[in-house]
């Protein structure tokens, strides 16, 4: 089956500025990609290639196996739903107007206007200005913009910057909905606890350039990162330090009565069973890291590789 987006060494500049450099990147379709970075990672411009808003400086974009800036381009425009990162609309205009008029725009059946205020939980607001929603409800307008026509490719800019967080649960339960439906996803984001559970893999983006790619848990796995033990004791009697288990890497104390205690995956186990032999244990906890540790530890690969060729 033909890939829903294919990148092949794809650079976007911008005078200086390397926006994008020699990104390759596959999805296939029905798959969920987040795309995570910093601030001028790039996520935006890579979006944008794809839906054909910008023109590469070299390198290719697929979509559906299509050029999108390609003769057949408007064609298919109509099979992409897109969710701009800081989403405006015409403010006089009530949502329903506004999703009605994008959905002439898209050729979309006026029916699908309230199903879809109604699937985004806005029907109670559909004839409110927009100039009254929130930021939340314009976000979920956005969405039930971007929803429109049903779309076999959905781009998701930073969907829940600034969503409250019953709003970015919202969000992620229309991406599993899309998930299950076969929709293939790309969701951008800085902000990165929470997405984990909705992707089937991450793209990490810093300056343009692709860091790591993959699963979370072959990310996780890769970067050989520690996970932390937390444990909370009442008798501090036996207070434990990194000697009492030799694979303990490093033990930080939170609070007066409590402390993390870093090991590596492999070792979680005989030190779990150490530390519940503790007297006055009250609680133990196990985080595997964490993806901004991921994204941490990407970064700074790329930092030293940079500065090896400088
Ligand atoms: N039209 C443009 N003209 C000049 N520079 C641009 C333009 N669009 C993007 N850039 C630059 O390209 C780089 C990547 O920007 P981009 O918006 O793709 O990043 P991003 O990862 O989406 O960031 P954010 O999380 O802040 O939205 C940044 O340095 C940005 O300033």
């Amino acid at each position: 089956m033909t890939n829903a987006v294919d990148l092949e060494q794809l650079s976007c500049h911008f005078g200086n500025v390397k926006a994008l450099n020699q990104l390759d990147l596959a999805l296939p379709q029905g798959e969920i990609l987040g795309l995570l970075g910093h601030n001028g990672a790039g996520k935006s411009t890579a979006m944008k290639l794809i839906l054909g808003i910008l023109s590469p400086s070299s390198g290719q974009v697929r979509v559906f196996g299509e050029d999108p800036r390609g003769p057949d381009s408007g064609r298919l425009r109509f099979q992409l739903g897109y969710l701009p990162e800081n989403v405006s609309f015409y403010d006089n205009l009530s949502g329903r107007e506004v999703l009605a008029y994008f959905a002439r725009l898209k050729r979309v059946s006026p029916g699908e206007v309230d199903r879809l205020l109604t699937r985004v939980g806005l029907d109670h607001a559909a004839r409110r200005r927009v100039r009254t929603y929130s930021k939340g409800m314009r976000q979920r307008l956005g969405l039930a913009q971007a929803l429109l026509g049903e779309p076999r490719l959905l781009l998701l800019d930073e969907p829940t910057a600034g969503l409250d967080p019953m709003a970015t649960r919202d969000v992620y339960s229309t991406i599993d909905e899309l998930r299950a439906r076969g929709t293939a996803v790309i969701v951008s984001s800085h902000v990165l606890p929470g997405i984990e559970k909705h992707v089937d893999r991450v793209a990490i983006l810093g300056r343009g350039r692709l860091l790591a790619e993959g699963t979370i848990e072959a990310l996780r796995s890769h970067a050989e990162l520690p996970l932390t033990i937390r444990i909370r004791q009442s008798d501090w009697a036996q207070r434990p330090g990194a000697d009492l288990h030799p694979a303990i890497q490093d033990v930080i104390t939170e609070t007066d009565n409590s402390l993390a205690i870093r090991v590596r995956t492999e070792d979680k186990l005989p030190v779990l069973n150490k530390l519940l032999s503790l007297p006055g244990l009250e609680d133990v906890t196990v985080e595997p890291p964490t993806l901004e540790s991921l994204y941490a530890h990407f970064d700074t690969q790329l930092n030293s590789e940079e500065a090896q060729h400088a």
